[in-house]
């Protein structure tokens, strides 16, 4: 589906929608748990795969569930091995952990997903699986998925590249409590995007759950715990947040509600914004930011801790005076889309003067011209380049529809602050 983007002059109020990464840890260790009420979860396309794999494991969503509670009963730590395969679609997190959470099953598992899902990296998690007891790989031989794992994991001691993914090492975390030995991890090299396990440890440790860590880079986990989560409430999510971060910053006057302090990475946006001269503050008791429209100037910034911001990042840079250097960005390769090249292709059809490099982009700022774009079927890539049609004008933009996959309401919440959006 296609929209045309107007340029915009915008002021409003949104409220940020609750956030993907917590629901989807939320869902999952109520699941393994015995029943538990997670609190103004995230529903869109990709929680609700981590529902649907939970329940192929036994898990079930309680009849008294409302539209911003689920009551989940779980399976305390025991999966059943799933009578079907488990389709994940467009979700790596869901993809990662249900790998993980299927390693505590007697019998096999099989693990798919959408074109994208399946040419996403996987190894070091499947080695880490197999070195652990459990007997994990791909049909192809290539660690993407379709995946198959047969348990169970034991726990034991395993090494694991950190370079590539958070995800792999916050999937374990969460299923090696339930080993019947004492599990360490150890993380080899930089442990990017490092904020998820953060807010993985808190959660389970938030459940009883414990997860000793061990230095910067490694963990140790006693073995046959329980997880006693009772009811968690899911913060507003700060990667979602960002696209209306930089509309006001570019073009208007923003208030973003539900942004209070937790664990998430891309909370820095509000630091690297005020960094590059925006008008910005933060009421962190009131978990409100204002953003107004301000005269930017390009940074350099590493986006290790931060992958989700990188396409957000590009739009104000191409809008910004000056250079911004985006590095550290390696693993922004890896994600529903290659977001480097993604962002480089799209912007240069909008006369941005962009450079793509193995771990970076550059952006040498200045105007936006509006364009005929493609969203590469990714809802970052899609919403980036929402706000960057914003400035320019005359942007139309297709497969508009992958919003749902963690911001449903995007466009309705650029419609209600005034953008221009057909
Ligand atoms: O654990 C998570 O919830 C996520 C981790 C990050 O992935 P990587 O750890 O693969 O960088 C991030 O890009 C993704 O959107 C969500
Ligand atoms: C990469 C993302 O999520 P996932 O890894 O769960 O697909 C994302 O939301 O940008």
């Amino acid at each position: 589906m296609k929209l045309i983007i107007q340029r915009s002059d915008i002021k409003g109020v949104v409220n940020a929608p609750p956030s993907k990464s917590y629901t989807h840890r939320a869902i999952a260790i109520a699941a393994l748990s015995k029943k538990a009420s997670v609190n103004n979860p995230l529903i869109s396309e990709d929680t609700k795969a981590t529902i649907r794999a939970l329940e192929a494991f036994g898990a079930s969503i309680d009849s008294k569930s409302k539209k911003d509670t689920l009551i989940i009963n779980g399976f305390e730590g025991k999966p059943k091995t799933p009578g079907n395969v488990i389709d994940v679609a467009n979700s790596g997190t869901t993809l990662r952990i249900m790998t993980a959470v299927a390693s505590l099953a007697d019998g096999a598992t099989v693990l798919t997903g959408d074109a994208s899902i399946r040419i996403r990296p996987n190894t070091p998690l499947l080695n880490a699986l197999n070195d652990l007891g459990a007997e994990a790989f791909s049909t192809r031989n290539n660690g993407m998925a379709p995946i198959v794992i047969r348990g169970k994991m034991r726990g034991g001691r395993i090494y694991i590249d950190g370079s590539i993914s958070s995800q792999f090492i916050s999937a374990l975390l969460i299923s090696c409590p339930f080993a019947r030995n004492e599990t360490s991890i150890l993380i080899k090299g930089e442990l990017k995007s490092r904020p998820y396990v953060n807010i993985t440890v808190r959660m389970l440790q938030d459940a009883g759950a414990r997860i000793i860590a061990d230095g910067l880079n490694s963990f140790i986990i006693p073995p046959e715990q329980e997880c006693n989560m009772r009811s968690y409430n899911v913060p507003g999510d700060f990667s979602s947040a960002s696209y209306m971060m930089a509309a006001g910053a570019l073009c208007g006057e923003m208030v973003i509600k539900n942004l209070f302090p937790s664990e998430q990475g891309d909370a820095a946006l509000i630091e690297i914004l005020r960094r590059m001269g925006a008008q910005i503050q933060w009421d962190e008791k009131r978990g409100e930011v204002k953003v107004s429209k301000s005269r930017l100037k390009g940074i350099s910034v590493d986006v290790g801790k931060t992958p989700d911001l990188v396409p957000t990042l590009a739009v104000l840079g191409a809008a910004s005076e000056g250079t911004m250097v985006i590095e550290n960005a390696e693993h922004v390769r890896y994600k529903e889309t290659d977001r480097l090249h993604a962002m480089t292709v799209e912007l240069k059809k909008m006369g941005v003067d962009i450079t793509e490099e193995k771990d970076r982009l550059i952006i040498k700022g200045g105007s936006i011209k509006g364009a005929e774009v493609h969203g590469w079927d990714d809802h970052r890539i899609v919403m980036a380049l929402a706000v960057a049609g914003m400035v320019a004008g005359d942007t139309t933009i297709d497969t508009v529809e992958s919003v749902s996959i963690s911001y449903p309401g995007f466009f309705e919440d650029l419609r209600k602050i005034g953008a221009g959006v057909s």
